[in-house]
């Protein structure tokens, strides 16, 4: 007996051999994808009648800072020096490891409700990350995010820091929890310490999460200090490799594209961050075109001002259309790809498309509302029409989290109340 039958779906499974399957099933066992097809002589407990909805891969946001739910609207319409540094830091001291726990709760919350089953995250406090993970039941590769500014012994208690949560959270919460090393970036972390955290993470066999060339002043700092950009510079001290993640990649020569692509680097845009930071256009077209895994994500809450992947993806095609002036560029398939399977080849993780013996992480959009409607193509209604609002089923590990738009898995309520109050409280310390 299966767990769960999803049943008169259209099943848009990610997989190249499977394609899209109009009427269709999926039946879900023990956390894993059993059967992907258009019948099934299997029975479950629960059966789920998704008639009218679409069946698809979770999200998966590669690119976020969970607790900065708690700076959605807090800094906004600034340049990125003055708004990390001004703003963003100096409140971030602030930070307790409660408002952490209350402002990642309230992230998974929003990223349950609009369809991301999985995210990586680069924060401070990691262990109140991973306690809100664990509690949510949504999937996450966590990361302590490093900076040593050149101090020895900073760098020092930073890999310290950064490796007790790895070895602390590595496969938790039944494997939804995957953790990762998080060096802030090549211009807030010294050579020396970039060597160290690769070495300890090939050692440890852990994946690595970096912000590499968002912006133009990053590309001026390293070929002032080191006579190379930031991509030259790691490939020189050998950190690059698929174990790798890089967010933004916005500054990038076509020199830069070829190294990426052929050491296989993860890179995550972020295109709605790098509009509202004005960093720039990543090159993502060219990317992909150079054979680079290119997947997608939010940022902060402080630089976008929501978790929302479909908002990710719609954004992400209009600007390739209009960075290159091709309306052809970056065309809803694609980005699809990129918010799912690309994703999950990012984080190391076997989701992102509905196929036996995958994690059974997926979610039920609903197409039954007047602005999703007529449905000549569901990838082109997905990408350009949808938003996250119109996901009505979220399940994780098999576990059903948002059921009919209603989250079964946290008191929504009771983390609503709670953020507020937080914030509130956040902002009078930091005002004092
Ligand atoms: C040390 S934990 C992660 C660190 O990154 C900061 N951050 C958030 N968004 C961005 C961004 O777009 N560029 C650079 N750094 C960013 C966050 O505030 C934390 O301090
Ligand atoms: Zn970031």
């Amino acid at each position: 007996m299966a767990d769960i039958i999803i049943k008169n779906a259209y099943v848009l499974t990610m997989d190249p051999d499977l394609g899209d399957i109009e009427n269709g099933v999926v039946v879900i066992e023990n956390g894993l994808i059993k059967e992907v097809g258009r019948s099934t002589g299997s029975t479950a407990d629960k059966i789920i009648d998704a008639r009218g909805c679409v069946v698809m891969p979770g999200l998966i946001n590669t690119h976020c800072h969970a607790g900065m739910t708690l700076f959605r609207g807090y800094a906004d319409d600034m340049h990125l020096k003055e708004w990390l540094e001004d703003r963003i830091w100096p409140a971030e001291a602030k930070l307790t490891d409660d408002d952490i726990h209350i402002g990642s709760l309230l992230a998974c919350l929003e990223m349950i409700r609009s369809g991301t089953t999985s995210f990586a995250d680069m924060y401070i406090h990691m262990d109140r990350v991973a306690q809100a993970v664990k509690e949510s039941g949504i999937r996450a590769a966590l990361s302590y995010g490093m900076i040593d500014f050149g101090s020895k012994e900073k760098a020092d208690a930073e890999l310290k820091e950064g490796s007790r949560f790895v070895s602390q959270w590595n496969g938790k919460a039944d494997g939804r929890i995957t953790t990762m090393y998080g060096p802030h970036a090549p211009n807030t972390c010294s050579r020396e310490f970039l060597i160290r955290v690769k070495e300890q993470a090939v050692k440890d066999k852990i994946r690595i999460h970096i912000h590499v060339l968002e912006t133009e002043a990053e590309l001026n700092y390293m070929k002032e200090n080191f006579g190379m950009c930031s991509i030259h510079f790691l490939k020189d001290i050998d950190f690059w490799g698929t174990d790798v993640l890089a967010a933004h990649c916005v500054w990038l020569s076509d020199g830069d594209i070829k190294i990426l692509a052929e050491y296989g680097v993860n890179i995550s845009h972020n295109p709605v961050s790098n509009m509202k930071l004005a960093s720039g256009i990543a090159p993502v077209a060219k990317l992909i075109a150079s054979g680079a895994n290119v997947c997608l994500g939010t940022d902060g809450c402080a630089s976008n001002n929501n978790l929302d992947m479909f908002e990710e993806m719609k954004t992400a095609a209009l600007l390739q259309k209009v960075g290159t002036m091709d309306p052809t560029a970056l065309p809803a398939r694609q980005v699809l790809e990129m918010a799912t399977v690309n994703g999950a080849k990012a984080l190391g993780i076997k989701s992102g498309v509905l196929k036996e013996g995958h994690n059974a992480d997926m979610i039920i959009v609903d197409m039954r509302k007047p602005h999703l409607t007529p449905l000549h193509d569901v990838a082109s209604q997905l990408v350009y029409a949808a938003s996250g609002k119109d996901v009505r089923t979220t399940i994780v590990a098999g576990k059903v989290l948002m059921e009919d738009f209603m989250v079964t898995c946290l008191d929504e309520q009771d983390i609503l109340g709670k953020a507020v109050q937080t914030s509130k409280n956040l902002a009078s310390r930091i005002d004092s």
